[in-house]
């Protein structure tokens, strides 16, 4: 409902766009699957499915990008590859060490909320998702690397 309202709004605003196929991509959940012959449980919490070929989304944070990458299948990883970039200091210790001040800065190429209630996802309270891609590329091949312009945060 929302990714099609996103898209009518700015298929109105700038006539001729286009848009290629959604890619669903979940994280936190767990699915039956078949590997190495067997019937698995495969859990995936702060994971994403990365089986061959698969399209996913790894995303940065609100100042940085986002990569779109097609899974490898790697076996000894059970076909998963990471959710994002990663936190590096907890919700509460953002909130405690930024202002919105800092959030303006950290996000001032990009249109998004400013203000106190989202300090605790400042760029700066996430890895680098750059090192991110590197320190996976027995997962994922990138498909392509996306610079943020609006970031909306329900
Ligand atoms: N492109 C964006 N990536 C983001 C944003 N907020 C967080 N993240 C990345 O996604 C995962 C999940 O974050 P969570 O804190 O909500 O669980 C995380 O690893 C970040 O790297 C965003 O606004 N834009
Ligand atoms: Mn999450």
């Amino acid at each position: 409902m929302m990714l099609q309202g996103i898209c009518d709004e700015l298929a109105h605003r700038i006539p001729g766009i286009g848009f290629d196929a959604p890619i669903p991509c979940h994280h936190n959940y767990v699915a039956v699957e078949n590997q190495d012959g067997l019937e698995w449980m495969v859990t995936r919490k702060g994971a994403i499915r990365a089986g061959a070929g698969d399209l996913g989304v790894i995303p940065g944070s609100m100042g940085t990008g986002s990569y779109i990458v097609r899974g490898l299948g790697d076996e000894q990883s059970y076909a998963c590859a990471s959710h994002g970039a990663g936190r590096r200091m907890s919700r509460n210790a953002a909130r405690r060490r930024f202002t919105a001040a800092d959030l303006a800065e950290q996000t001032s190429s990009v249109e998004c909320r400013k203000e106190e209630g989202v300090v605790d996802e400042i760029p700066a309270a996430y890895k680098d998702i750059d090192d991110g891609i590197r320190a996976q590329t027995d997962l994922v091949e990138v498909v392509a690397r996306l610079q943020t312009l609006p970031c909306i945060k329900g």
